[in-house]
């Protein structure tokens, strides 16, 4: 499978998970306001779940030089609902940041929801998606994304990849559709990790004692297949964001 040189895992531990969603949501700011310094255009791919949710309302409230005329959006993964669904991880992010900042909607890149673009299927999803970042990618692939947020389940499943599917295994493809979730909703689109590999900065933000043990599983070295966070790293920074239960495994410092 695809899994370009790894940075080495930076690891940033806090207080609690609260002091987590803050101290990414400031590390937020100042890597979108240093991106646009370098190159005009900030990309980010925002995750969903409750830290990365958490830090997009820390980022609402204090949003630095940011200029959201200059910011692109993009989505890690979704949950496959109609439009407007509550679980859609869009929806989420819109009502925590994206519709109180000025930022140009069309610049928010958004996966096609059931029933959207003439979707049926996931895989309908993905397909629009990966022509999507294809028409915004220099070389016709993907975006360079200046940082990927991404959360982290219990197992170790980042966007949309869960251990052991077709999905973690992609090395091709940069975006896919998936039937069968393990976690609900069970019709998702996820990046895959050659997408994810892409960013110049991969952002893992997790919290509680349930994901310890797939913490220090990725940051040891395991399989992408065995735990997905394993293959997350970026081209430049791979950091990892954790309160003292999710790190409780890590070596001592
Ligand atoms: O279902 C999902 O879960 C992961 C992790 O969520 P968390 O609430 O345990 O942090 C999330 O990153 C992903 O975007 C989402 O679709």
């Amino acid at each position: 499978m695809s899994d370009t040189a790894r940075t080495p895992s930076e690891i940033r531990r806090f207080a609690d998970a609260d002091e987590v969603a803050r101290a990414a949501a400031s590390a937020f700011v100042d890597a979108v306001v240093a991106a646009q310094r370098e190159r005009v255009q900030a990309h980010v791919v925002l995750t969903g779940g409750g830290t990365g949710i958490a830090m997009l309302e820390h980022v609402r409230r204090d949003q630095g030089a940011i200029d959201w005329s200059a910011v692109n959006v993009y989505f890690g993964d979704e949950r496959f609902l109609p439009p407007g669904d509550p679980d859609r991880n869009e929806v989420q992010a819109r009502g925590a940041l994206l519709d109180h900042v000025p930022i140009d909607p069309a610049r928010i890149h958004t996966m096609p929801a059931l029933g959207e673009d003439g979707c049926s299927t996931p895989e309908d999803s993905a397909k629009r998606y990966a022509e999507l970042l294809a028409a915004h990618s220099p070389d016709g692939t993907v975006p360079v994304f200046d940082v990927h947020l991404l959360g982290m389940g219990g197992e170790g499943h980042i966007n949309s990849l869960f251990p052991h599917t077709d999905a973690v295994r992609e090395s091709e493809r940069f975006v896919v559709g998936v039937d069968d979730s393990p976690k609900p909703p069970p019709a998702r689109v996820t990046l895959t990790l050659p997408a994810v590999q892409r960013a110049r900065q991969v952002w893992l933000l997790v919290t509680g004692a349930a994901k310890a043990e797939a913490v220090a599983a990725a940051v040891g070295g395991a399989a992408p297949e065995d735990f997905p966070s394993a293959g997350a790293h970026g081209t430049e920074r791979t950091v990892w964001f954790l309160d003292p239960a999710a790190a409780e495994q890590l070596p001592a410092q």
